[in-house]
């Protein structure tokens, strides 16, 4: 993998207010990355320092190979759109002022709007948009330059589920392509689309890796087996698991037991087996304990 940005200690103070302190990561080329916390964690002055439109107080974001500002592309959480041009002279006059010459800007545009799906609504103005058709319209400007790292504040946060499903669908298109940074508070929709999760609170980054490598740390899975009553289950039960009613929880430590190994002792139980299944914490339950710890 290629490291495309790098920042370091990257730190925003508004008066005596540390609203961004001291956070690090890379992002590598082509990955995606899920910047999440609750609300005030400082997320969207994360974003603005690395678009460039906040000056850090401390601190810096490198992109090697290149020049951080012509090679990203940023949707706001809350883009302006002008209601009365059309979907193409939108992303027309975004992609002139993302360095496009004249010349080109209108065929960069309907490519970027048939890309996005908006190719048959790019002479509609824009005031006639759904939700997730400017949402759609915010990306096509944010990479009409065809900028090496998009970044994008709270993405499908407003959305319905069918713009939502639309939006994400598109990102992962674009994955394939593009390195993304995107900000949101919807974990389910961050456990769909992560190579990386950042955990941010309080403005300080409480914890960061790959799904599974944050699933490791904070998850305890377990199988769950369920009987006909609470007595098989008891009898079932070795005296390191629990038993709740008529379940008995297993928990997984360092992949033991394997799958195979419950599997065995099912078969030689003589008791009606009526559900097994292997549990493991939502993103959500994995939040609440981060943040717990934080
Ligand atoms: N210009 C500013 N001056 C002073 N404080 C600010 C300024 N901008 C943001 N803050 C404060 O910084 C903190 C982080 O704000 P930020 O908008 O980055 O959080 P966020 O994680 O994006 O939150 P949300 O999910 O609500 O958008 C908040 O406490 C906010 O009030």
């Amino acid at each position: 993998m290629t490291t495309l940005l790098q920042v370091t200690g990257l730190t925003k103070q508004f008066a005596e207010h540390k609203v961004v302190d001291d956070i690090h990561f890379t992002l590598e080329e082509k990955t995606s990355t899920a910047l999440i916390g609750p609300n005030g964690a400082g997320k969207t002055t994360t974003l603005s320092m690395l678009t460039g439109l906040l000056k850090p107080t401390a601190g810096s974001v490198r992109m090697l190979n290149g020049d951080v500002r012509s090679n990203i592309g940023f949707l706001p959480q809350y883009p302006q759109f002008h209601p009365w041009l059309s979907a193409l002279e939108f992303t027309e006059m975004a992609a002139r002022l993302n360095g496009i010459t004249a010349k080109k800007a209108k065929l960069e545009a309907q490519k970027t709007l048939e890309f996005v799906g908006l190719g048959n609504a790019q002479h509609k103005k824009i005031a006639t948009f759904s939700g997730g058709m400017k949402q759609r319209l915010g990306i096509s400007q944010a990479i009409v330059h065809k900028p090496k790292l998009l970044l994008l504040d709270e993405p499908v946060s407003a959305l319905d589920p069918v713009g939502r499903r639309e939006v994400l669908d598109l990102l992962k298109g674009l994955q394939q392509e593009t390195t993304i940074l995107y900000s949101t508070h919807i974990l389910n929709d961050a456990e769909e689309m992560t190579d990386q999760l950042l955990f941010l609170q309080d403005g300080k980054l409480v914890e960061q890796g790959t799904l599974r490598e944050v699933r490791q740390r904070f998850d305890e899975q377990s199988y769950v087996v369920e009987f006909n009553n609470e007595e098989e289950a008891r009898l079932f039960a070795g005296p390191t698991e629990s038993v709740k009613g008529c379940y008995v929880y297993i928990n997984i430590l360092n992949e033991e037991p394997t799958m195979k190994e419950l599997l065995h002792r099912l078969s030689i139980c003589p008791y009606t087996i009526r559900k097994v299944e292997r549990q493991t914490a939502s993103l959500e339950e994995i939040f609440m304990k981060v943040a717990k710890k934080a």
